[in-house]
């Protein structure tokens, strides 16, 4: 079993950098039914720029690289206290090369273990089998879509939907229900794995299993084959879109299963992944741990989008402007849009001018904020001066060489979590733009409004794409907070994002909620008896 340590290292690798063939043909799929010049459109593109960057770079896909989960089969006889000792190892080892970012965060203290290795991480599920090779699978499914599942216990009431009973239908409803209240937040369009019964615990299991089914494969039970079909037909139709901007394709994947449940309960669990859905698997020779194989399709083998596009940029020419952002999902509609050139430090002025749907470009510095950062900055000062600043809900992977860090991925984070505590941190320090992915709500747009601010929306798991705009790290401020949640001064150029939301009281979230949720109502209807 030498080789063993060298395989799990490469899957993860694999895993980290190179999204799947057949999520790949899912994305490809996806892009072919949305209107390209549309946000939605534009940012499928970048999506697919930064698939083909992250595979050529051998960097992750996204910064949030999940909490790593192995599904081990082994034949009898083999050791598997070894092999998790090996893939502990090789964890610890995928984190020192920039293609994890340490993700393992203790509960109580909120000490980052640096490693990605503690209590409850890696997560490893060993199964025996009768076939003669080990079959060694990873999933890297990162936190804002965790955030996402969701589970139902039947009958319930739905918003939109009405009463969903212990039946067929019933699923029906959960099933979209779920994929309303993801809006763009776990970064449509997504995949699904649904759990029928089970409990709680066994429930939530089986629907992250369906997420180890190829994309393209046909459900074995005809009623499951037929909900799968529906769903995928009827949660396109919610107009939520790519990072929730309006649009044709909200989901990617629907894969169902069902387990025996207790009398009395009547579990529905929706696990619920982003569209950079890293999954994959080799089989190994038991005796030497050599890769035998791989199991899912190669990403490699499958073009994602046109080669060399530079699609945010292009959005300056097609994004509509204000106007549009009437709540009528208008989002996905082309339209005149503007591209504005912001440098650091900005003015109030400059804030106010900018409408709903412009692309603005930064130039200078912006400083990454997320969790922790906005808790302490509530009843602390702030290391440097953010008035006119620029905050970025970003945890990047961080390498150091020598004494000069280096950004190795740095997308977006879920910008809703900062929601309690933006409104106040912006009157504060004079903050004029927060930049994240997903939308915040109403104390915040108020906010904007009051002070003069604006939020921008960037492609959420377009951490290769962002990441190459990033030119310097000028410093980095509490570092004890963890490499994620760290204070990191960046020196940016040419980083485009999308006001979604304006200091004149239009949200593009909220115009997208409320026509997704009037859609969902058109669902109510019993469909299967
Ligand atoms: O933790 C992150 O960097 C992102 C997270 O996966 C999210 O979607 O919010
Ligand atoms: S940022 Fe988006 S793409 Fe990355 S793990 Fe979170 S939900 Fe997935």
């Amino acid at each position: 079993m030498h080789q063993f340590e060298e395989s799990v290292y490469q899957l993860i690798v694999e895993t980290s950098t190179n999204l799947p063939g057949d999520v790949r043909r899912a994305v490809n799929r996806g892009r072919a039914m949305e209107n390209q010049a549309t946000r939605a459109g534009l940012a499928l593109s970048t999506i697919t720029r930064n698939i083909q960057m992250a595979e050529e770079q051998i960097s992750p896909i996204c910064q949030d690289t999940g909490m790593p989960t192995f599904i081990v089969h082994t034949p009898v006889g083999t050791n598997q206290i070894e092999m998790k000792k090996a893939i502990r190892a090789a964890i610890q080892r995928a984190t020192k090369d920039g293609k994890l970012r340490p993700n393992s965060v203790d509960s109580l203290t909120g000490e980052n273990s640096g490693d990605n290795l503690g209590p409850g991480t890696p997560v490893i599920h060993f199964e025996q089998w009768e076939q003669d090779y080990i079959d060694l699978r990873l999933i890297l499914k990162g936190g804002g879509c965790e955030n996402k599942n969701i589970q139902y216990s039947l009958p319930a009431e739905l918003e939109g939907l009405g009463r969903a009973g212990r039946d067929l239908d019933g699923i029906r409803k959960c099933i979209l229900h779920a994929i309303y209240q993801a809006q763009g937040q776990g970064c449509s369009a997504g995949f699904i794995g649904v759990g029928i019964g089970g409990d709680r615990t066994t429930g939530y299991e089986l629907a992250k299993q369906q997420l180890f089914r190829e994309v393209d494969d046909v459900n074995p039970v005809p009623e499951l084959d037929q909900l799968e079909r529906y769903i995928m037909e009827a949660g396109n139709q919610l107009g939520i879109g790519t990072m929730g901007f309006g649009g044709e394709v909200t989901l990617l994947g629907c894969k169902i299963g069902a387990a025996n449940r207790l009398p009395a309960s009547f579990f529905v669990s929706v696990a619920y992944n982003c569209w950079a859905f890293r999954r994959q698997g080799v089989k190994l020779n038991p005796s030497t741990g050599e890769i035998q194989g791989w199991i899912y399709p190669s990403g490699s083998e499958v073009q994602v989008g046109d080669s060399l596009e530079e699609p945010a940029r292009e959005a300056a020419a097609t994004t509509p402007t204000a106007g549009q952002t009437d709540g009528s999902n208008g989002a996905s509609q082309p339209g005149q849009g503007r591209e504005v050139v912001l440098r650091t430090p900005i003015s109030e002025e400059q804030i106010r001018d900018l409408r709903v749907g412009d692309v603005v470009i930064i130039q200078g510095e912006m400083h990454t904020g997320r969790d922790a950062l906005h808790k302490y900055l509530m009843d602390h000062d702030a290391p440097v001066d953010l008035n006119g600043a620029v905050i970025y809900h970003c945890g990047p992977v961080m390498l150091k060489d020598g004494d000069e860090w280096h950004v190795k991925a740095a997308g977006p984070t879920t910008s809703i979590r900062e929601e309690p505590y933006q409104g106040d941190i912006i009157k504060k320090f004079g903050i004029r733009a927060v930049i994240g992915k997903g939308g915040m709500g109403p104390k915040t747009l108020a906010a904007l409004q009051d002070h003069g601010a604006v939020y921008l929306n960037a492609i959420g798991g377009a951490a290769q794409y962002y990441a190459e705009c990033i030119k310097k790290v000028n410093g980095v401020d509490f570092m004890e907070f963890g490499i994620p949640e760290a204070m990191w001064h960046l020196e940016v150029d040419g980083f485009a994002a999308i006001v979604t939301m304006d200091s004149h009281g239009d949200s593009l979230h909220a115009g997208v909620e409320k026509a997704s949720l009037e859609k969902l109502s058109t669902f109510k209807e019993t469909v299967f008896k």
